[in-house]
């Protein structure tokens, strides 16, 4: 007999049964599997859309480990898309967690050990010279792409380097795309660019499915770069690129290079200020301080942080500060304590908001605890990866100056979260105003339950690639996102309206679908307005978002 060989042997009817794209599983009816040969390739049961829902969740629940409900539900998304997004769309807030923080951080750091099937693109500096070749091999070729996430898996929430297995990060990030946005399943692009790595445990692990070398730097790194984004417009001309992940010493030069030049934005540093400015907006008016009156200390000033600080300070400028009167509402720290202008090494972005050294003279240091101290804080956002570093003597300290302490501890995952919640809650009577990066569980108030809010880019992200979908926007402006951020704060508002207890800082995880389609519009009026995308009123603009956004449903 002959021995298998390389070439498919597989049916036309098996190949359709491969595809997800495709694939309706027991959902074929009768007449479809004669049609496309399928007979007896089935059990004999024709299950609806729902009853797949049903019987996919109940498979779901049946995995007490989060990473092995992550692994069932990236197979299910590999076999069968519209169940997998359908699923996830009537399960937003319970899936949210194992389909994307913390959970996707596990699966990145194991990603070569769980490794299953392919999905996306893998770009190495070997290929720098075919990428449009291989842009051509997308899973679905013949497709054109709404949105591409991309990253080099340097800095994968705050787990730093994982290398190839970052790429489960666009994986996840564009599962989110189409389960709240809308958009098809079969114009979004994970790709990871392989640069190496430098994380020892992953070269030394045989296991490793990346480049067994260490990370290319400089004019090379640019290079392969320059070439990724040379092939895209070339070969997806108009699509939305999203770089996801970046560490900061590349996030921000990669931002600079090619924001005016193609459809882009880092999720990182303009997404997370989007979610944040809305959190705070919500969270400024519960507490009766208006946005300019707050005193925002800043722990960490990576790449989120100072994107968090630079749209805060903008929005505080609209509502009346000067520039430099804004810039002086921050106090931004990293490892080595408050950032003062005698300090070398900092960037550009972190200069600008780098403390006169004469005020901290005569301070115990610039550590979190002297400058919360010394400041006396209306707001205290971390975005550092530094777990539990809101102490309790910090907060209580907080907590003694200001009624309603704003807090919001944003690192990711939740073993990296700077507080937890219930803590907080404690450490202040039950004063403080509370946002984290992560899910976490909801708390007691005054005999409330309140839902912790989620202060995360998966608020703006899925809306913003809806938004300039519909809209045909030709790039992504700053004003695209301010828009954004007051439209979070519009739709929590609304969210609150009959609410008992306290209010919501963000509107419910549940309603995602609908938050993003008025998210969506905010934005896509701003790129009209700011005239990169085609004139539209508000009304064709709303009806070109309502089309655009995909429903997970079976095709007839
Ligand atoms: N909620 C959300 O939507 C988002 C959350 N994040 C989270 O924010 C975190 C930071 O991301 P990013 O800015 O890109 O990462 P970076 O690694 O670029 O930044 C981390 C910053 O924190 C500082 N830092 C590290 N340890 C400490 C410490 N112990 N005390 C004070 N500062 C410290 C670092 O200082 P130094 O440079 O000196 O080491 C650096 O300035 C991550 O956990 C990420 O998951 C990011 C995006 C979105
Ligand atoms: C949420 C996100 O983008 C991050 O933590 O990096
Ligand atoms: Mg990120």
């Amino acid at each position: 007999m002959d021995q298998p060989t390389n070439r498919p042997t597989t049916s036309p009817a098996v190949t359709t049964l491969a595809d997800p794209l495709v694939n309706k599983g027991t959902a074929f009816t009768r007449d479809e599997r004669e049609a496309l040969g399928l007979d007896g390739l089935l059990p004999p049961a024709v299950e609806t859309l729902d009853e797949q829902v049903a019987r996919a969740y109940e498979a779901f629940r049946g995995y007490d480990k989060p990473l092995n409900r992550h692994i069932y539900l990236r197979q299910l998304q590999d076999t069968n898309e519209v169940l997998f997004h359908r699923l996830v769309t009537e399960h937003l807030e319970e899936l949210l967690p194992v389909v994307y923080t913390p959970t996707v951080g596990e699966a990145c750091r194991r990603f070569s050990e769980i490794y299953r099937r392919p999905r996306g693109l893998f770009l190495t500096w070997e290929d720098r010279h075919r990428f449009r070749d291989i842009l051509r091999n997308r899973p679905h070729g013949n497709q054109d792409v709404d949105v591409i996430v991309v990253t080099d898996g340097q800095r994968i929430l705050g787990l730093g380097d994982q290398g190839v297995g970052g790429m489960g990060i666009p994986i996840g990030k564009l599962s989110l795309y189409t389960a709240i946005g809308g958009i098809h399943p079969a114009r979004t692009l994970p790709i990871l660019l392989d640069v190496g790595t430098d994380n020892e445990d992953l070269l030394g692990n045989p296991r490793y499915l990346g480049r067994r070398d260490r990370r290319l730097t400089g004019a090379e790194y640019d290079e392969m770069i320059e070439a990724f984004v040379a092939a895209v417009e070339a070969e997806l001309p108009g699509t939305l690129l999203q770089w996801e992940d970046f560490a900061t010493a590349h996030a921000y030069p990669i931002l600079e290079r090619y924001r005016d030049r193609l459809l882009t934005f880092n999720d990182d540093i303009q997404g997370t200020a989007a979610v944040t400015l809305g959190a705070l907006s919500t969270a400024a008016d519960v507490a009766g301080t208006p946005l300019p009156e707050q005193r925002l200390v800043i722990l960490g000033a990576g790449s989120a942080a100072i994107g968090v600080a630079g749209m805060i300070r903008t929005a505080m400028v609209d509502e009346g500060l000067t520039e430099d009167e804004a810039t002086a509402r921050f106090w931004i720290l990293d490892v080595d304590g408050l950032l003062v202008s005698s300090r070398s090494g900092l960037s550009p972005q972190q200069r600008a908001f780098a403390r006169d050294d004469g005020e901290v003279a005569g301070w115990d240091g610039t550590g979190l605890a002297e400058v919360v101290r010394r400041v006396e804080p209306t707001a205290l956002i971390g975005l550092s990866t530094a777990h539990g570093a809101f102490t309790e003597e910090i907060v209580r300290r907080m907590a003694g100056t200001c009624e309603r302490p704003v807090i919001f501890p944003l690192s990711n995952p939740t073993s990296h979260s700077e507080a937890e919640p219930a803590d907080l809650t404690r450490w202040t009577d039950g004063r403080a105003l509370i946002a984290t990066g992560s899910p976490f569980p909801p708390l007691t108030v005054d005999g409330h339950r309140v839902p912790v809010a989620q202060s995360n880019n998966v608020y703006v992200f899925p809306a913003m690639g809806l938004a300039v979908t519909a809209c045909r926007a030709a790039r992504v402006t700053d004003r695209m996102l301010v828009a954004a951020a007051r439209a979070v704060a519009r739709c929590a508002v609304r969210a609150a309206d009959g609410v008992e207890g306290p209010v919501p800082l963000l509107p419910p995880l549940s309603g995602m679908r609908d938050s993003a389609r008025e998210i969506a519009l905010a934005a896509a009026l701003a790129a009209v307005e700011d005239g990169v995308a085609p004139h539209a009123t508000q009304e064709e603009l709303r009806e070109a978002i309502e089309r655009a956004q995909w429903t997970p449903r079976y095709a007839d």
